[in-house]
């Protein structure tokens, strides 16, 4: 099948031309009104040199608001911190079938909160504000590909209680906040459950489509969830930096992630980082400027099979973790898509609707 188009603002009417046409100039108006009034603050700290590059460029000028997302969302993030507590609490006595389902409800739940998203809120408050974990049963009906088996299938191999071997998960993240916490939950029970013996996060390198994690935001959230003053965020908190620092768990970055690239020409661009996900025996991705890239931004028909899509790109067995926020999907059953398109006529962009789709090895 010969590669579609690329989407494009050209197109009068798609999501990117209203991406271009209306939030970019709402999420530029935004930064310009953070650097002024930031400015005073900013050469008290750097002083007059501080246009010269260094200062500049380590300045976030998205972390207010990220910070804002974070501590907007407590309530949820406290409610799931010690739901995991709960279940950690529990391990020894969980069938598999009752760790498949645990895992599965964290998984939904680092879904959903792919919606706490800065970049399709133009920047406005988008945080959790009460638990996903009450809700999970009302979303049900909005997963349009779910892959679950496929990635219990590889997860579970090592529940046969061989300690010898070793299974390693990738986590390509996406934005800080909640959505964080519910990727630094689900690594700690896919590791506490005996599914995994390691996990590792990728990062940005530079502030990016608003709420994207940075290494900043990375170890402030851990340190915030340590530092809070409630048992079960702390318990986390402490959980983590000891994974951190006995590098169970292991953070990388990569300037790739930033770069404009489809993620069918990893190998070819940054052959290093496609060595390192070449490691892994399941990588996440999480979010949907990652499946824009993983399908390369283009205009592909609904049904076509996501591994087709992914073209050259098959470093390792993969799943999206995805709401839908732009006009791209793949691996849909003959019809979904204009069933929805005649009944939703925004179920493509509004994040309404997810996906847990997995891509084997091909
Ligand atoms: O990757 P995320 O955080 O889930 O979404 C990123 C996003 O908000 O920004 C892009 C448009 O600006 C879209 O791909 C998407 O809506
Ligand atoms: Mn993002």
């Amino acid at each position: 099948m010969e590669t579609p188009c690329s989407l494009s603002a050209k197109f009068e009417g798609s999501f990117a031309y209203y991406t271009v046409k209306d939030r970019m100039p709402q999420i530029l108006t935004k930064v310009i009104d953070t650097v002024h009034r930031n400015k005073n603050k900013f050469l008290e700290l750097h002083g007059e040199v501080s246009e010269c590059l260094p200062p500049v460029s380590e300045y976030d000028v998205f972390r207010d608001v990220k910070n804002q997302s974070f501590f907007q969302s407590q309530q949820a993030i406290l409610a799931l911190c010690s739901h995991l507590q709960e279940i950690k609490g529990k391990v020894n006595v969980l069938s598999n079938d009752e760790v498949r389902d645990e895992i599965y409800k964290l998984v939904q739940v680092s879904l959903w909160g792919n919606r706490c998203d800065l970049s399709i809120s133009g920047g406005q408050d988008n945080s959790q504000k009460t638990s996903i974990l009450s809700s999970l049963e009302d979303f049900q009906a909005f997963i349009l590909v779910d892959d679950m088996n496929s990635v219990w299938n590889i997860l579970s191999k090592n529940r046969d209680g061989n300690t010898e071997s070793r299974t390693r998960v990738d986590i390509v993240l996406d934005n800080a906040g909640f959505e964080l916490v519910t990727d630094l939950v689900l690594a700690d029970a896919i590791m506490s459950l005996g599914l995994a013996t390691e996990v590792h996060f990728h990062g940005k390198v530079m502030p990016w489509y608003v709420s994207d994690t940075t290494k900043h935001d990375f170890d402030w959230t851990v340190q915030q969830c340590l530092a809070i003053n409630n048992k079960w965020m702390s318990k986390c908190g402490q959980t983590w930096k000891e994974n951190l620092k006995k590098r169970r768990w292991v953070y990388h970055e990569h300037l790739f992630w930033t770069l404009p690239h489809e993620y069918c020409t990893m190998a070819e661009v940054a052959p290093d980082l496609y060595t390192e996900l070449q490691k892994s025996d399941l990588v996440f991705f999480k979010g949907d400027l990652n499946y824009r890239k993983l399908t390369g931004d283009r205009k592909w028909d609904f049904i076509v099979p996501f591994s087709q899509a992914l073209r050259s790109f098959h470093p390792a067995p993969l799943c999206s973790v995805r709401t839908l926020k732009a006009d791209v999907q793949v691996g849909l059953q003959t019809g979904v898509g204009e069933r929805l398109t005649a009944t939703d006529t925004d179920w493509l962009i509004s994040g309404k609707y997810g996906i847990i789709q997995f891509s084997p090895v091909v």
